[in-house]
């Protein structure tokens, strides 16, 4: 639809005798969003029963949740569960803004990028990221595949990489401690006031 729009715009412009090189947008298509903002004062806050991975994971580590279930051990990956492709919400978020930058000075029409890593995990992979993290092994139980899943949604950023000179940066690892910070200090999610030492350390940052 989007493209429609700015593919019309431009076509009016040149009708009009106008270059239309204005009218720009970019496809941003995401992989999987993982970790919180590092100050620990930012994160998900899902409300009812969450749909995805880390923040499931999250639940089990702080005791919502007595376990983890696997959807399916039985995929053709090293240790037979699926394979995703987790990207830290602050390089996601710093592809939006590389992306925008791009539209303004290349003035491109209409284009996607993929905001991936090119890394693949498996579901096994992220318990043990996220256990790391917590310091501790999160219960799971394997049961049947859900509907809909695949084996493996691992990006390809090469176009990413090279027009927007942008690379996704920070590691599972960095993602998992963010999230576990985030969601350890603040029990309550956006229904408390953050830890005042973690906004004091992030005003002080700024100055
Ligand atoms: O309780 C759970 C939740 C997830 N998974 C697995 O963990 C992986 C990641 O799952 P999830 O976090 O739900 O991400 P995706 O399955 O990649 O789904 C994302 O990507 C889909 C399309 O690609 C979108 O439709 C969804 O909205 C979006 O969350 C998948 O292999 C799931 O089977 C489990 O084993 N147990």
């Amino acid at each position: 639809m989007i493209t429609d729009h700015i593919n019309a715009e431009r076509a009016n412009a040149k009708k009009a005798g106008k270059s239309g090189e204005e009218h720009n947008a970019a496809l941003l298509r995401y992989f999987n969003p993982a970790g919180s903002h590092p100050s620990g004062i930012m994160g998900e806050d899902p409300q009812g029963v969450p749909y995805n991975l880390l923040p499931l994971l999250a639940q089990v580590a702080v005791g919502k949740r007595e376990k983890l279930l696997v959807f399916g051990d039985d995929y053709s990956s090293k240790d037979g569960t699926a394979i995703r492709d987790y990207i830290h919400i602050l390089d996601l978020a710093r592809g939006h803004t590389v992306a925008l930058d791009h539209l303004r000075s290349k003035h491109p029409g209409v284009r996607a990028w993929n905001l991936g890593t090119g890394k693949g995990s498996t579901v096994y992979d992220m318990i043990n990221a996220f256990s790391a993290a917590v310091g501790r092994k999160l219960p799971y139980e394997v049961v049947g595949r859900r509907a809909g899943d695949v084996l493996d949604l691992t990006a390809n950023p090469t176009r990413a990489n090279k027009e927007l000179g942008w690379k996704a940066e920070r590691t599972l690892e960095e993602a998992c401690a963010d999230l576990w910070r985030w969601t350890e200090s603040n029990p309550q999610g956006y229904r408390q006031e953050p830890p005042r030492e973690f906004v004091e350390k992030l005003m002080k940052g700024r100055k």
